[in-house]
Order: C-alpha cells, then structure tokens, then sequence
C-alpha cells in the first residue's frame, strides 16, 4: 500500500491525465473525481494523504473542497491547482492550510515533485506525533509480515519505517549485524509507492575501486577493454525501486563522495556514454558502524552522513528485547523442516540467559539446527549447544507462574541488582541491557 491520493477537478481529461502519469510513477492507490460534492462522501469513506484541487469548479470551488478536507481531515496535505495564477486565491488556499499550489498547464514532472513533497511533510509531521504517542505497529501489516516482534521498542521502529516508506527519502539502517536491516529494507520497499519495482541490494564491500562508475553507472559498449556490450549498472537495474546499500560504513572515502553527488544531484552518466540518465532510485543504506565515531576519526564524510541521517532507524539488539525471543523461536521452527516440533521449558530459559552477540541471525542457526536434533519432538537445552548459564539467575523464572510479564521483568531485574550488590554497571552486563535503561527502569521502580 502506497500513498492514497483524491484528486478533483471538473475537467475529465485532466483527472484522466493526472492519474495516468501518477500511476506510471507508481502511486496506485488513487480516486479521481470530477465532483467537488462528493468529497465529503469519500473523507468518510477513507483517509488520503493528499488531495489535488481544482481552485475553481462550478457547484463547489476549490477553496470550500480544501476548508472541507482540512476540517474532516487535517493530516491530508492539499496541492491547489489553478488555471490562471490568482493570488489572492492562492493566498487564501495558502491560509487555510494548503500545501503549495500549481498553475495550468503542468510541466511534466511538477506534480509529482510536489506531490512527493507534500507526501514527506506529512510523513515528517506523522514522525513528530508518533513520537508523542503511545506505541502502535505498522497498519501496513503485510509489507512488515517478514519481521516477527512484539517489542516496543521495535514495533516504534516498524512504524517510522512504515512513515518513512511512503516518500523517497533515503534510509540509514543501523544495528548489530544480524538484526534484520536488510529485512527491514525489504519491508520499506514493498510498503512504498515503488514495491511493484525491483529490490537490489549491494554490498558496499564488495564493490572494487576502479570499477564503482561502470558497476554503479553501467557502461556502454566498447567504453573501455573488455566491454563487449551495453551493460546496465546498479542505478539502471534499481530503476523504479530501491536500491539497498549495504555495510554503506565499509565504502572507501573516495566512493563516499561519488554516492553523495548521486544522491544529490540524482543524475548519473554511464561510462562512455555522454546523455545523462535520470536516478530514478530510492536509496536505503545500513551499517553497522557507529558512523557517529567514523565521522569523528575522518573515515566516513560528514556531508554523506547527514544526508543520510535526516531519515535513521536504529534497530536493537536482540539481548536488548528478549520479549522477542520466544516468537522469534517459534517462527523459525514453523519456517524450518520440523514445523510440528515444540519447545521445552528448560530450552527456552536456555535461549533467554543466552546474549546474542549474532542477534537473531544466530536465533535463526540455533533453532533450525535444533528442530533437527529433537527426536521426540521437543527440543531440549543441550540440542540448542548454547553455553551453560550462570547459577541461580533463572529460580525467579521458575517461579513466575503466570505474572504478567512486567511484574517478571521488574522482579528479575532487582533480584539480580540485589544479588550483585547493587552494582549498576554489573546488573546491566549480566541482564544485558544498556547502563542507562537499568537505571531508568530502577527509577521507575523507585529503587535507587
Ligand atoms: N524480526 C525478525 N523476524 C524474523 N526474522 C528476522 C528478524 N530479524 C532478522 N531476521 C532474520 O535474521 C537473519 C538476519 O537478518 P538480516 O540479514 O536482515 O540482518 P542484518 O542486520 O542485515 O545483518 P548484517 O548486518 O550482518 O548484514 C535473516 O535470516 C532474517 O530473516
């Protein structure tokens, strides 16, 4: 599900024109009208993230379509539309909450540049009231089925990506290795206007020095040795999609720049070819650097980073939300050749104590290796070949029963923090949890 757009205007090959070319640039979710009185009708029926208005129509003129829009439904962002550039129109659109306004005939590519603009502010405003708001998972529940969790702090994530996925920002994607950024970015993809497009990834890594113009651009025929035909490169294959750069903190210097006059000026000439093509991409990078401190010793340019760190999503580590543990297992067995098999008691205490430095591409190894080795169906602690856990740290999950899960975590954590003394920095080690989260949830235990 992409963008949903209303567009009204009484002149019919207008509308027939408009949904056509948007439809090309991959917006499908569209309803065009000819009749500003139908409006109230349809905001009933549904929420649309823009409307494109004729300024003037007969029965209803634009301005009484966008009071209307804005009353019903303030967070739809309005591009008036007007044959002849009237200011005060314009003035009074601009007044009452429209977003920008265009003048008849349209150049080609303008709406559309509006429209993706005004699809970012919103996605933008969305951000700043999610963040006020209580947590709630993305609503496009199929483009995110691949990323199994219930963590707070992950569904936030899914839901900025989600906001983020309706315009065509770039993404920075960070997190330990295994976390699920390239499965994220997937899901960015199929939740943005471009999910009928291709997906492709590259890994920063392998991309070789001498060869990043041919292999980004693509090349043409006899443009150097060796080149025996037209070859497309990545921006080309990626054209109308996403194009996922991954391990984006492995990229020498000297690439960094020419990805930065990618993006900006999103225009690319292929080697031995003169005509400039347009980057019609949407770029989503991931690393699992700190590109804060690569920044800081000079091995990762500043002008990049913020380009890329408008839009960043952190993606946590799995000893972080181990409320995930237990799902995640179970979606890996009913993935793997064994769906029927189950967990024992003792195994999943065994998973919990466990600290994940591969996250969950190592809960994924664990488990499917282990749904081979249970014999009887169930599997058992030693077939997960995890270490032993620490003595005594898991008597309080024995006698959980059926708490709620907060009461659990809260007795878990001062039964540790007691056990060592009330040494902070200890108790977050061994919980595995950040120094600053321990103090936080001590605080909100009012324990000191
Ligand atoms: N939330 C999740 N739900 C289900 N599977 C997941 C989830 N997160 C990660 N995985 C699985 O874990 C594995 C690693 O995920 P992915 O490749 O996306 O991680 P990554 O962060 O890109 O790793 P790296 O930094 O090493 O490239 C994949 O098999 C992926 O399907």
């Amino acid at each position: 599900m992409g963008a949903s757009i209303l567009i009204v205007d009484d002149e019919q090959a207008f509308l027939n024109s408009v949904t056509r070319k948007l439809r090309l640039e991959g917006f499908d979710d569209l309803t065009a009208t000819p009749d500003p009185t139908a409006v109230a009708g349809l905001l009933a029926e549904k929420r649309f993230d823009a409307a494109i208005l004729d300024i003037t129509m007969p029965g209803m003129d634009g301005l009484e379509v966008l009071e209307l829009i804005k009353r019903e439904s303030p967070r739809t962002e309005c591009i008036m539309v007007t044959a002849n550039e009237s200011i005060p129109l314009v003035i009074q659109a601009i007044k009452q909450g429209a977003f920008d306004y265009l003048v008849k005939p349209l150049q080609p590519d303008q709406l559309v540049h509006a429209l993706k603009r005004a699809l970012e502010r919103g996605a933008m405003l969305d951000l700043l009231r999610l963040r006020q708001e209580a947590v709630r998972g993305p609503e496009n529940s199929e483009a995110f089925a691949e990323l199994t969790t219930a963590n707070e702090s992950m569904l936030r994530v899914l839901r900025e990506a989600e906001l983020h996925a309706r315009s065509d920002i770039a993404v920075l994607l960070t997190g330990e290795t295994g976390t699920g950024k390239e499965l994220l970015a997937r899901a960015i993809h199929k939740a943005s206007p471009r999910k009928t497009g291709p997906f492709i990834a590259v890994n920063m890594l392998a991309l070789s020095t001498g060869l990043f113009e041919s292999e980004f651009f693509g090349h043409a025929k006899g443009a150097f040795t060796g080149a025996m035909t037209d070859t497309a490169g990545y921006l080309a294959q990626a054209r109308g999609g996403t194009l996922f750069l991954d391990e984006i903190g492995d990229l020498p210097l000297e690439l960094q720049g020419k990805l930065l006059r990618i993006l900006q000026e999103r225009e690319f000439t292929p080697v031995g070819k003169t005509r400039p093509e347009k980057a019609d991409v949407r770029f989503v990078a991931a690393t699992n650097c700190d590109l804060d401190v690569f920044v800081s010793q000079g091995r990762f340019r500043k002008d990049l980073y913020y380009r890329l760190r408008f839009a960043a999503l952190h993606l946590p580590p799995l000893r972080e939300r181990k409320d995930d543990i237990r799902a995640l297992a179970e979606a890996f067995i009913q993935g793997s050749a064994h769906p029927q098999v189950t967990l024992s008691a003792q195994a999943m205490r065994r998973l919990l104590a466990h600290d994940w430095p591969g996250n969950v591409r190592e809960l994924r190894g664990v488990i499917e290796s282990a749904a081979n080795l249970a014999e009887n169906g169930q599997i058992q602690p030693e077939q997960l070949h995890l270490p032993e856990p620490a003595p005594g740290l898991f008597q309080i999950l024995d006698n959980s029963g059926l708490e709620p899960l907060a009461e659990v975590e809260r007795r878990h954590i001062l039964s540790v923090y007691e056990a060592l003394e009330r040494n902070k920095t200890q108790a977050a080690r061994v919980l595995g949890i950040g120094l600053a989260t321990l103090q936080r949830k001590l605080k909100g235990y009012g324990v000191k």
